[in-house]
């Protein structure tokens, strides 16, 4: 495993985000237009050999694997290629992850045609995979890494497509262990609920923390 540190200030990633940023939308928008669209049959070859033209101009020069989970000099992590928060990612809804008050992590995502799973509704994975990451989130707001040991989702009801708002937070800590709970919620209130057990691990295990937090 293997993080990257680049020799960038904030400044000069926010300039390199704000260049890709609006390739990834494109992107996303076009994955959703693929989904939706109604143009006639016969139009769909030439539309697939465009796209195709467009994916030889992006591998003309790409990196050899993944992208990476990578850093700037003052530590800001930029895990553009993370399937729920990736700027690079248009898999990615995206979520943007805020921060509140006593480690609370939350998000509000809007969730399209291409998150669906039964009919006008959210696919479970989707809600799995967007509290995985928040939760992921609240457990790391101490500043120590941990991996996900164990998540349990619980689906209290279906999730409509459009606004869902995520919140997480860790409850309490045992050694190595971080247990943090989260929700999601739609339009009429909370629809899935997870907890999980966050393990640090054994290399990042000198002094792990024992109180919430802040
Ligand atoms: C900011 C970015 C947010 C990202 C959010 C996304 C989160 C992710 O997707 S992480 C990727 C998915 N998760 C993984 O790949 C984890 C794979 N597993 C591992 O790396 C290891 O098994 C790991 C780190 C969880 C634990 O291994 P290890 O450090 O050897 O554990 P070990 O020392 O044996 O056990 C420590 C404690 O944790 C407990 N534990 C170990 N594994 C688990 C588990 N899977 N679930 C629950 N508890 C566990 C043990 O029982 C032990 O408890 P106690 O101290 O009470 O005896």
């Amino acid at each position: 495993m293997t993080f990257v540190f680049e020799d960038i200030d904030d400044v000069e990633m926010e300039r390199r985000r704000s260049v890709v940023e609006p390739l990834t939308d494109a992107v996303r928008d076009l994955v959703d237009a693929v989904i939706r669209t109604e143009v006639a049959e016969g139009e769909i070859p030439d539309v697939t050999a465009a796209v195709r033209a467009v994916t030889e101009r992006l591998r003309s020069r790409q990196s050899d694997g993944p992208y990476g989970v990578r850093y700037t000099r003052a530590g800001t992590g930029m895990p553009w290629g993370n399937p729920a928060v990736g700027v690079r990612n248009a898999v990615a809804p995206p979520m943007r992850v805020q921060a509140g008050d006593d480690g609370l992590r939350w998000a509000d995502v809007r969730l399209g045609a291409a998150y669906e799973g039964p009919p006008g509704l959210v696919h479970g994975g989707i809600c799995a995979l967007l509290l995985d990451h928040l939760l992921g989130e609240a457990a790391g707001a101490d500043g120590t890494p941990s991996f996900t040991g164990t998540i349990s989702v619980r689906y209290l009801r279906e999730t409509r497509l459009g606004p869902v708002h995520l919140e997480a937070r860790t409850d309490r800590y045992d050694g190595p262990k971080k247990f943090v709970t989260g929700t999601l919620s739609d339009a009429d209130g909370p629809s899935v609920v997870a907890d999980a057990v966050f393990v640090i691990p054994r290399w990042a295990r000198a002094t792990p923390p024992q109180e919430a937090p802040q």
